[in-house]
């Protein structure tokens, strides 16, 4: 960068050291991760986790731990946590918003008296709504209303390396430019670069179908098929997603960065990917529900599989993989039958 940009930016940065609170909706892995990184990097600010369960609040305010979510780490003293909505939203300036997809609308309609209609929401959810089919920038503005200012936050960002302070690349996507600026500026510190982007649809497409794909290759993992299937199947789940993600206004930029590819390679091959052990564990032969009722964290790719299905008739594309991990996922096949149907489908010449 050059030495004016550079100076240019650190002007822009001091003025968001102003910030003296920030509200974080959700007490789960990535809320704390992204209010700690804000924490640590603006000491005098204030963050604020709203939870519903007090004893965790308590953890957190006399511990300085999220015992539940992120045991090994300690918190900043500039972190609390209540229950009470109207303390944790009182003199809030952004609020991040952590709460898993399916629960955001009734825990939106629930606090949305006390949230100011200019308070920016910044969104790290990803997926899409089931009983809707709405992705989070449709879910956020239908209870809280098209004016209230909104930042969609995606890209490669395990909770876990982002408490370690590990370098970290995300996307910053409004359709409001100088928001998606100011979201950039709030997060920017010598851990984390964060890019904008006015493409919200491509963003928030290609995060949540990411975690479909994450459970496909935890399958592949699961049943021990090696390395060749495995990159035919990431290889492949891109072009699905790149076919889907574009009938629905996806940027080919989006696609290929942060947001895209960058955090399919992530879910894919990182081992600490909620959605890939649920798939390593249903190639493995585990049962869904089992699988779901030994793990605490949610993994938004089981709900967003079921939408993807109506996704591919609705836009009419064809998304072999994506709809076999529906399918696993509801029961209607096994892992290897999905496997064994996905061999056997006809051979075909490259789409672009
Ligand atoms: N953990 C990670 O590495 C990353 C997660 N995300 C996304 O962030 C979102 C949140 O994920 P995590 O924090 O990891 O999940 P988590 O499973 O660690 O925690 C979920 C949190 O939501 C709360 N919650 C659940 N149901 C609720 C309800 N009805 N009302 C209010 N709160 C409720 C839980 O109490 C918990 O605090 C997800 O959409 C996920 O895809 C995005 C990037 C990275
Ligand atoms: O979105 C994530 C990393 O960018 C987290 O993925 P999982 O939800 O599969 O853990």
């Amino acid at each position: 960068m050059r030495w004016s940009r550079y100076f240019r930016s650190k002007e822009e940065s001091d003025g968001l050291e102003r910030v003296e609170k920030v509200v974080v909706f959700g007490g789960g892995s990535f809320g704390t991760a992204m209010g700690v990184s804000l924490a640590r990097q603006n000491k005098a600010g204030q963050v604020t986790m709203l939870l519903r369960d007090p004893y965790l609040c308590k953890d957190i305010n006399e511990q300085h731990c999220n015992t539940r979510y992120l045991k090994d780490y300690e918190l900043p003293p500039n972190v609390n946590a209540t229950t009470s909505a109207a303390e944790a939203l009182a003199g809030a300036q952004f609020a991040i918003h952590a709460v898993p997809v399916q629960h955001t609308r009734a825990f939106l309609q629930g606090i949305k008296e006390l949230i100011p209609p200019t308070l920016p929401i910044i969104s790290v959810s990803k997926g899409i709504e089931v009983t809707s089919g709405q992705l989070m920038s449709e879910v956020i503005p239908s209870v809280l209303g098209k004016k209230q200012p909104t930042v969609y936050l995606s890209g490669p960002s395990f909770a876990k390396e982002v408490m370690m302070g590990r370098p970290t690349g995300i996307v910053a996507a409004s359709k409001d430019k100088a928001l998606a600026r100011s979201v950039q500026r709030l997060f920017a510190s010598p851990d984390m670069r964060v890019n904008t982007t006015t493409d919200v649809i491509g963003v928030e497409i290609c995060g949540s179908l990411k975690n479909v794909l994450a459970i496909a290759a935890g399958i592949v993992e699961g049943l021990d098929l090696g390395p060749n299937a495995m990159a035919a199947l990431v290889a492949q789940g891109c072009s699905e997603i790149r076919w889907l993600a574009t009938k629905m206004g996806a940027k080919a930029a989006t696609i290929s960065g942060l947001s895209g590819l960058g955090d399919i390679m992530l879910t894919c091959y990182g081992s600490l990917s909620r959605n890939r052990t649920v798939g390593v564990r249903l190639g493995r032969g585990e049962r869904l529900p089992d699988i779901l009722a030994s793990s605490s964290q949610v993994a938004e790719g089981v709900a967003t599989a079921a939408v993807v299905v109506n996704l591919a008739r609705k836009y009419r594309v064809q998304l072999p993989v994506l709809t076999a991990v529906a399918q696993v996922v509801d029961g209607h096949i096994t892992a290897e039958q999905a496997v064994f149907e996905i061999m056997n489908l006809p051979q075909i010449e490259e789409r672009p």
